[in-house]
Formats: C-alpha cells, sequence, structure tokens
C-alpha cells in the first residue's frame, strides 16, 4: 500500500494523507457508529473536571457540541489494520499503541500502558463545532513525567457538507496571514502533532472544527502520547 504525506505546515507540524482509508474500511467505521450510542462530547480542564450531564446539556459557553463515541483497537480486525498503519506513518512500533505485558523489549519507557488512545467517533449536526482548542492538557504540578498527547491524526469518514473544516488559525509562514483550513474527504487523514521534536508543547498547534452549517461530519480522532507518562 502506498501513502503519500504531503506537508500543509511546517508551524504546526501537518500533513494530509489522501486515502489513508479505503471506502470498506470507511463503510466498516460508519456501520459501526450506527450500532452506538452517541454521547454529548465533554472536554475536561486542567482540573480534570468534567461537565455533569446537565452542565453539557445548557452550559452556552460549551467550546465543544458534538458527538461522540469510544472504539477499541481490539475491536476488528479493521480497526486494528488502522492502528498499524497509523504506526507507520508516524514510524513508531505498532506494538506500542496496544498494552505490553512487560518492559523487556523497551527498557526505557515508564508505562506498559498503549500509547495510543481508543478511536474517538464524533459527529456533528448542522450548528456543531470544536471551537480552537489545544489536544494536549496539563499535567498536575508535582507529576514527574508531565505527559501529553504527542500526536493527532484525525480521519474524515465523509464529505459535501457545507462548513466543517478543521482549521489551524496560528499557521505561521511567511506568505499568509490566513489561517490553515482543510477541508474534509472521505478517507483523508490529517496528522499533526502537538509537541515539538525537544518535548515542549506546540502553541501553534492550536485548532478547530468550524461549525457545520449544513450536511453532517463524521471523524476520527486518534491520539497518541508521548512515551513518558505516568
Ligand atoms: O473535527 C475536527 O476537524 C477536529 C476535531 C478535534 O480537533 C478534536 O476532536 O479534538
Ligand atoms: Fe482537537
Amino acid at each position: 500500500m502506498n501513502l503519500t504525506l504531503k506537508v500543509l505546515s511546517c508551524a504546526p507540524r501537518a500533513f494530509e494523507i489522501e486515502n489513508f482509508l479505503s471506502r470498506q474500511e470507511v463503510e466498516h467505521i460508519v456501520q459501526l457508529a450506527s450500532g452506538v450510542d452517541l454521547k454529548l462530547s465533554s472536554t475536561g480542564d486542567i482540573t480534570g473536571h468534567k461537565e455533569t450531564p446537565k452542565e453539557l446539556q445548557t452550559d452556552s459557553r460549551r467550546t465543544r457540541t458534538s458527538y461522540n463515541s469510544w472504539v477499541p483497537r481490539e475491536k476488528s480486525p479493521i480497526i486494528d489494520a488502522i492502528y498499524r498503519r497509523a504506526a507507520d506513518v508516524m514510524r513508531i512500533d505498532e506494538a506500542l499503541l496496544r498494552h505490553r505485558s512487560d518492559h523487556t523489549e523497551w527498557t526505557n519507557l515508564t508505562s506498559t500502558k498503549p500509547l495510543a488512545e481508543q478511536l474517538q467517533l464524533v459527529h456533528y449536526g448542522p450548528g456543531q463545532e470544536y471551537t480552537a482548542h489545544h489536544d494536549f492538557g496539563f499535567s498536575r504540578i508535582d507529576d514527574q513525567f508531565q505527559g501529553a498527547r504527542f500526536g493527532t491524526l484525525l480521519l474524515y469518514l465523509n464529505e459535501g457538507m457545507t462548513g466543517g473544516e478543521t482549521s489551524f488559525p496560528r499557521w505561521s509562514n511567511a506568505e499568509t496571514f490566513h489561517e490553515l483550513s482543510i477541508k474534509p474527504e472521505v478517507g483523508k487523514a490529517v496528522l499533526f502533532y502537538s509537541q515539538l521534536p525537544d518535548g515542549n508543547l506546540d502553541d501553534l498547534s492550536h485548532h478547530a472544527a468550524k461549525p457545520v452549517t449544513d450536511g453532517e461530519k463524521w471523524l476520527i480522532n486518534l491520539w497518541t502520547w508521548d512515551p513518558i507518562y505516568d
């Protein structure tokens, strides 16, 4: 299988991969989605506070108005293959993206937890959005590792909606002051990094899901963590 990474931006580091998912894989995921109960998305905040269901419904200051659910890697061989492909694209060992029973091969790692989260399946209807945010959170000040989300792979499952672009408003380059705006296309992936190579968090990775004004948007988030976390 041939995948081409197109550089969209160097600051933040963002890439596009067309046809990352085949039509059959997209159909499989959409089928999974039709059998799941999507919940109103929460974000959590720095203090670890998660909105209560009542707060989720009523708070007009909400930054994220979509619905989501989680799909584990073990759900099907197709989902497992998506994790393997994601690992290839990020040039990391796919075994790091699942639970490991011992440390023997990775003696420098502090944890045997998977470095990837479950897939997050997200649905936006008309008017729904996720305002500009970072994907990293902040660890407690006394956490010796200060681990954070490292990379995000966005996978678009449909296209043709009005609005719904993914945008990076702090895109920094010599040619334009406009934001970087990416239109959803079926099967396309966007890979971006929330951490810089030196381990600092990348403020320029600030990004938003623009409101869908007509139609609907389906997407998957695959989040990976830096290897040093508790
Ligand atoms: O929907 C998108 O385009 C981006 C979603 C996102 O940034 C997130 O869920 O963290
Ligand atoms: Fe995000």
